[in-house]
């Protein structure tokens, strides 16, 4: 079994990083096949491409890919604490903890479902002050998707315009941004120089210690009126947790309490409102899908009826244009870096242990075996020749395996509510004519973000 010598190249990724890594590994995977590895910087880093093995991967050889590979620009704050970039014990220990606890708050059931139904009703209202006018929906969504995991962490909503809930937006916004920009990536590949020297990336830092410090504030005051049989949040429910199991090799103190609340923050805001974002850009450059989506909820719910989860089995052509957003939207396009937990053999080679490997998710969306159109937005993708909706092994924008997105069921919920509700009501008009549309990714690196757009909201 030879060890992973596959081509790689590391000339132009070693020099300079790319403003688009996809269609690079793409290209690259045209020329080697779906395995081969890549130097980001100094870390050489297995890349694995198309459905077929990433399944193979992340399915079936489960644990050995179950690992997490390191993401310094997050990490510097996080320490191995949280849930998305820890290994062994904490990992296991903080991810099982917190799925439990969202499950006990209602993942899925029917208390979350209503705080997003609520929070639905302040979007809507916000939306109607806008008189028609185009705008920006970026902070809207931020604002509504942020509410629903401040409601799940801290027990409650913020309104809109409060200074303290705009500063933690911000500071969760410009760090994803950063994050994701060409300065998170050279600090990734670069960290022992980078932390040295100027820059906005050192802004991620400030901005993550900044969300820690708020986390632990919010702590210290649920803290002062807890009662252990009654606990209002997640953040109550981890110091429950805490008191519990006091000994001293615990995984459960307060720098893991924070980090668990910040992954959490970090994981359900901006990928949500980003989806949401590209999702209403896609049904502006399409406008008779829109209408078709305007039928659909008028023939199932009508004008008066609250969205509610269930609706989404009455409505296949819906369900299936909101799978064919995210597959279009490609949101973390790379994945999150996983790691091997021991000496992996993987199609013929050796992958040696804790060898960084990134399960491209966008060659999974985009795979042609399994999409038969697959650069193209179209609805069909999901639908049958009925027009019943048709689930696909291959769509895997929350990845797969043992590190498959925690939030899931929450994401999907919102996602249905949310842009059932505000079509439910409005109307969609854009500020250029749809062919002027660009629904290419503005940025793509570690996120896909679309390009800045005005609409408005029209009241039906
Ligand atoms: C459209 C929405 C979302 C998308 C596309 C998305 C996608 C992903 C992906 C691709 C990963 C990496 C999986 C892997 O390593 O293989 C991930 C991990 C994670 N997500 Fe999400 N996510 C979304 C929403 C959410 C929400 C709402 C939450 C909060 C409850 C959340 C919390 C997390 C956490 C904590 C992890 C780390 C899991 C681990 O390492 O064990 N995500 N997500």
């Amino acid at each position: 079994m030879p060890l992973l010598t596959v081509h790689h190249c590391r000339s132009c990724c070693f020099r300079r990083p790319r403003k688009d890594i996809r269609s690079h590994s793409g290209r690259m995977s045209e020329k080697y096949g779906p395995v081969f590895r890549l130097y980001f910087g100094p870390q050489m880093t297995v890349i694995i491409c198309g459905y077929e093995a990433v399944k193979e991967a992340l399915i079936d050889q489960a644990e050995a890919f179950s690992g997490r590979g390191t993401m310094e620009s997050f990490n510097q704050v996080l320490q191995g604490y949280g849930i998305s970039l820890s290994n062994g014990e904490i990992w296991k220990q903080t991810r099982q903890f917190t799925i439990m606890t969202l499950r006990d708050f209602g993942m899925g059931k029917r208390s979350i479902e209503e705080r997003i139904q609520e929070e639905n009703q302040f979007l809507v209202e916000e939306f109607r002050k806008t008189k028609e006018i185009p705008f920006d929906p970026t902070y809207f969504f931020s604002k509504a998707t942020a509410n629903v995991i401040c409601s799940i962490t801290f027990g409650k909503r913020f309104q809109y315009d409060d200074e303290e809930f705009l500063n933690l937006l911000k500071m969760i916004n410009e760090s994803f941004i950063l994050i994701s920009s060409i300065w998170g990536q050279l600090f990734n590949m670069y960290t022992s120089i980078m932390k040295y020297l100027p820059g906005p990336h050192n802004k991620i830092r400030h901005c993550l210690e900044g969300l820690e410090k708020y986390v632990l504030k919010k702590a210290k005051e649920n803290q002062e009126s807890l009662d252990p049989n009654n606990p209002r949040d997640l953040i109550d429910s981890f110091l429950i947790k805490i008191e519990q199991e006091k000994q001293e090799s615990s995984h459960f103190h307060m720098k893991c309490l924070a980090m668990t609340v910040l992954t959490i923050f970090f994981g359900g805001t901006e990928t949500l409102s980003t989806t949401l974002r590209y999702g209403f850009l896609l049904l502006l450059k399409y406008p008779d899908i829109e209408e078709k989506l305007h039928e659909e909820i008028d023939c199932v719910m009508g004008q008066e009826h609250i969205p509610c989860f269930e609706d989404r089995n009455k409505m296949p052509y819906t369900n299936a244009v909101l799978h064919e957003i995210q597959r279009i939207s490609d949101l973390l396009p790379m994945n999150v870096p996983h790691e091997t937990t021991q000496d992996t053999q993987f199609r013929g080679y050796l992958i040696p242990k804790g060898t960084q490997v990134i399960p491209l998710l966008h060659s999974v969306l985009r795979d042609p075996t399994q999409f038969s159109d697959p650069y193209s937005f179209n609805p069909g993708h999901f639908l049958d020749e009925k027009g019943n909706f048709k689930k696909r092994d291959a769509f895997m924008p929350f990845s797969a395996g043992k590190r498959i997105c925690l939030g899931e069921g929450l994401a999907r919920m919102e996602i249905f509510l949310f842009f059932v509700s505000i079509l439910q009501n409005f109307n969609l008009k854009s500020k250029i004519p749809p062919k002027d549309i660009d629904i290419s990714p503005a940025v793509s690196n570690f996120a896909s973000f679309p390009h800045f757009y005005e609409l408005s909201f029209v009241p039906r």
